[in-house]
């Protein structure tokens, strides 16, 4: 009901009554004078627009890839003029409040020194719901925002959003987080215990806000490779042994058998402090730990584990716990802190931006929640955390903007996730990313064994070089290749020391045994540039690794042949040119998240139209893509539950896409590391998965040598196809190749006429009398237009075929479309009544590809 004059005259009535009850005190008009006397003058000055105070725009999707909606990059700046003068743009910011290049807000009134490290900007938080207006006013709150300003001020200069701009954003925040419906984090008890409400992980020695994180996010225990590799990375109870144990090795784990489970009686004789930030926690509680040589937990780890066996925390958690209990001071007064302790290396763009996603994931419930009575009463809404104490996880990966990598590493960053590229073109241009590199305390490679593959050696080669303690350097110097030279010359970083105490994780999920062997010899002396016989880029690689631990400890998780075991496999077996159908059927019968790998672009490329036509829901990943639409389609693939992939071994490695049902290897990959790597992209993290080989003839040899090289020695069951429908399938993909063929030949003639014309216009001949160019009236080429005309009318009609059989129910043999009978097909009018049946495929039982598979029959063996 809208409101009556009257309402509006009633309410002005008892506003005028207020204000005679409350007089509001008058204006002084001497203040005003001053008022007016105070501002200064407003000089302008011209900057460059990569000096800007560009302010990144809050996410809206909370960890996704595609993290701005769409946007790869969107940021604002605010107070600066854009003035055209003489054709030419310039920037120009008020001179009194810039100061290199950014724009100064008042100076926040300065605080005690706090030790909370340093924050993010209040825009980068992934919790775009964030409401930062009650920190100034709430005593209660753990972090003032004041005081996290002052820890900007103390660390960087970096000054804070002047307080208007900063009412605006955070209203703008709200309304994104109102719009945008984000997975709110769950709130942990108050009396959170680790002990009682995280007994698996309270073994572990982590900084303790990781344990509320890890609850938050409901794992309540370690996977096998975290529980093995935490062991070892930052010491626990089991699994730990002390290295000076002189004892024969039976006796030994007699002992540790009696300790078992192993929590020694005398708690505070069983840690053994090794450094002072890292407490040991010995098995053995009875021998004293050693005063003189502390046992180390500053061990290097080689961790191999299965595909989704959670490897990115297990490396993850170890350097996360560093950063929260090792907050950065300034060595000396004027110094600027030094923050980055970790550098994660990653394969691939995507690979590098999932990894920095799943740590921030952590990372970011590593802050408290506000209390009940600061949280918005809409239950809907997010739940908010306190300000501050953000770990800030950067990713620097190709394909994204340059400069704003540039201002997030200039803002600070903990923990650093880059593709090799990308990283060493920044420390080309940056001296002080390279110092920050020489002092870390982490360096990881993930995905080890694909990162030699894909054409960035010699970047990874020389970042690995900068790591490398001086020691070990001299003596190979004179073998560096001119690349490595030059940069590291012309940033004279070579003469830093790297760290004494990094720690090297090397991780992956295929990594042959020879390699993890090799690992063991790294003691001996050898010439880069000249692998020794046998030896892999790999094992070259990763003997260039100066692991500070004499005998880094290997971990391997992988079960034989290298695949999960909740992963089930099968085929089809059909000649090459029947693979679309069989594709076609399996994608209709058993919907689901399915990830299609193709061997080349151009498979993908002819296949992707196709099943476009065809109504599904398709999205394609390949290297000849931008950056931004393969994100866009990781994106697209992950918002719907149906959705199917198709995609080059590009998306094989490392992405940890939820739920995804099927893998099929429409063509198969030559490397058993491949086929394990792209299987692993189902049957994550204790999930079921299927894996399913399209064979044709001519890749059975092939095939079989895969399987060999995988050590098995069953024949994979065959996954029973409704031959009754492919028929009918076959019709739909005949008439969807034609359409496509139609469409590709229309595009490509009116390709071709319009270049002829362009071309023919830039030399000023006349096309239309001899050529089939002409649309006019007078032209002589009335029959190639009706051929044309023809040809689209060809393509529409076909379309309008197409659509007619997609629209007709695909029906079992022995199912009428006209009369319901339960002849030829027991059971079909139940399934009508309980809906039970398939959605797309009239007769059959919905089921899925797990529950009709047969069970894998034993190959017969060789006399
Ligand atoms: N302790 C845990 N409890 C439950 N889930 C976990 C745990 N740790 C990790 N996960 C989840 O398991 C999934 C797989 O983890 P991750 O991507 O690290 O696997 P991975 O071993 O690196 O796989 P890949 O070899 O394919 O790269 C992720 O979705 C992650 O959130």
């Amino acid at each position: 009901m809208a409101p009556s004059n009257n309402h509006f005259a009633a309410i002005r009535a008892k506003k005028r009554k207020a204000d005679a009850a409350n007089p509001k005190p008058k204006a002084d008009p001497t203040a005003a004078v001053v008022a007016r006397a105070e501002p200064k003058p407003l000089r302008k000055k011209e900057q460059r627009v990569g000096n800007l105070d560009w302010k990144n725009i809050v996410l809206p999707s909370e960890f996704g890839f595609d993290e701005d909606g769409g946007l790869l990059e969107l940021d604002e700046v605010e107070g600066v003029d854009v003035v055209y003068a003489d054709g030419k743009v310039s920037f120009q910011v008020r001179e009194q409040d810039e100061e290199d290049g950014a724009i100064k807000p008042p100076k926040a009134k300065k605080q005690k020194k706090s030790k909370a490290l340093p924050v993010v900007e209040e825009d980068e938080s992934p919790f775009p719901a964030e409401d930062l207006s009650v920190f100034e006013t709430e005593e209660q709150l753990e972090e003032p925002a004041a005081e996290e300003e002052s820890v900007l001020e103390e660390t960087k200069e970096e000054p804070a959003a002047p307080a208007p701009e900063k009412k605006a954003k955070k209203a703008k925040g709200k309304k994104r987080a109102e719009e945008t419906p984000v997975a709110a984090p769950e709130a942990v008890e108050e009396d959170f215990d680790v002990e009682r409400d995280l007994p698996n992980w309270s073994t572990f020695p982590l900084a303790s806000p990781l344990y509320r994180a890890l609850a938050e996010l409901k794992f309540d225990k370690p996977t096998a490779i975290q529980e093995r590799s935490l062991s070892v990375e930052i010491g626990a109870t089991p699994f730990v042994e002390p290295p000076y144990v002189s004892k024969p090795e039976d006796e030994a784990e007699e002992e540790a058998e009696e300790e078992w489970g192993g929590i020694a009686e005398d708690d505070s004789a069983a840690t053994a402090a090794t450094t002072s930030a890292e407490p040991y926690v010995s098995v053995f509680p009875e021998e004293p730990a050693p005063s003189t040589e502390p046992i180390s937990t500053d061990r290097d780890v080689v961790g191999v584990a299965q595909t989704g066996s959670g490897k990115t925390l297990a490396y993850g958690l170890p350097i996360l716990s560093y950063i929260l209990s090792h907050p950065p001071t300034p060595s000396t007064v004027g110094e600027p802190v030094t923050r980055l302790a970790a550098l994660i290396l990653a394969p691939t763009r995507e690979l590098a931006l999932q990894v920095r996603a799943a740590i921030s994931e952590v990372a970011i419930r590593t802050n408290a929640l506000l209390p009940d009575e600061l949280q918005d009463p809409n239950k809907n809404a997010p739940r908010k955390r306190v300000r501050g104490q953000h770990v800030s996880v950067v990713a620097l990966t190709g394909g994204m903007s340059v400069e704003k990598q540039k201002r997030q590493l200039s803002r600070g960053a903990d923990i650093l996730v880059a593709t090799p590229g990308r990283l060493w073109d920044l420390i080309g241009e940056d001296d002080s990313l390279a110092r920050q590199i020489k002092n870390i305390k982490f360096l990881v490679i993930d995905e080890a064994d694909r990162m030699i593959e894909n054409g960035h050696f010699a970047e990874l080669e020389s970042i690995v070089r900068l790591t490398r303690r001086k020691g070990e350097e001299d003596e190979e110097d004179e073998y560096v290749d001119d690349f490595t030279t030059a940069v590291s010359s012309a940033s004279k970083v070579d003469t830093l020391e790297s760290r004494p105490d990094m720690r090297t994780f090397v991780f992956s999920a295929t990594m042959s045994k020879d390699l993890q062997r090799n690992l063991k010899k790294r003691g001996r002396r050898y010439k880069p540039g000249q692998p020794e016989d046998g030896m892999s880029s790999l094992d070259d690689l990763l003997l260039k690794l100066d692991f500070r631990d004499p005998d880094p400890e290997i971990i391997d998780l992988s079960p034989e042949g290298g695949l999960v075991d909740t992963l089930k496999e099968c085929k089809v077996e059909c000649m090459l040119p029947e693979k679309d159908v069989h594709l076609y059927h399996f994608l209709l019968r058993y919907p689901g998240r399915t990830i299609v790998f193709l061997s080349s672009i151009d498979g993908i490329r002819r296949l992707h139209p196709l099943l476009v036509l065809l109504g599904l829901n398709i999205v394609q990943l390949h290297s000849g893509m931008q950056q931004r639409a393969r994100l866009k389609s990781l994106d697209r693939f992950k918002s719907s539950d149906n959705a199917i992939l198709l995609a080059t071994d590009v998306a094989a490695r490392g992405l940890d896409i939820p739920s995804v049902s099927h893998v099929v290897h429409y063509q198969l990959p030559r490397s058993a590391d491949v086929y394990v790597h792209r299987s692993g992209r189902t049957a994550r993290a204790g999930k079921e998965g299927l894996a399913l080989q399209l064979v044709a003839p001519e890749e059975k040899q092939m095939q079989r040598l895969l399987m060999a090289s995988l050590g098995k020695d069953v024949d994979l069951p065959e996954l029973p196809a409704d031959y009754s429908i492919l028929d009918a399938l076959k019709q739909r993909i005949e008439l969807a190749k034609k359409i496509e063929s139609g469409q590709h030949k229309a595009t490509k003639e009116a390709h071709d006429d319009n270049w002829l014309r362009q071309a023919a216009e830039a030399m000023e001949i006349d096309v239309d009398s001899d050529m089939d160019l002409s649309d006019g009236e007078n032209s002589g080429n009335k029959n190639s237009r009706k051929k044309k005309k023809s040809k689209q009318a060809n393509v529409t009609r076909m379309r309008a075929e197409l659509q007619a059989l997609l629209d007709k129910p695909l029906m079992m043999r022995g199912i009428s479309g006209k009369y319901i009978t339960t002849r030829g097909r027991v059971g079909f009018v139940d399934q009508l009544v309980e809906g039970t049946g398939h959605s797309t495929i009239l007769g059959i039982e919905a089921s899925t590809a797990l529950e009709d598979l047969p069970k894998a029959k034993k190959r017969p063996s060789k006399k």
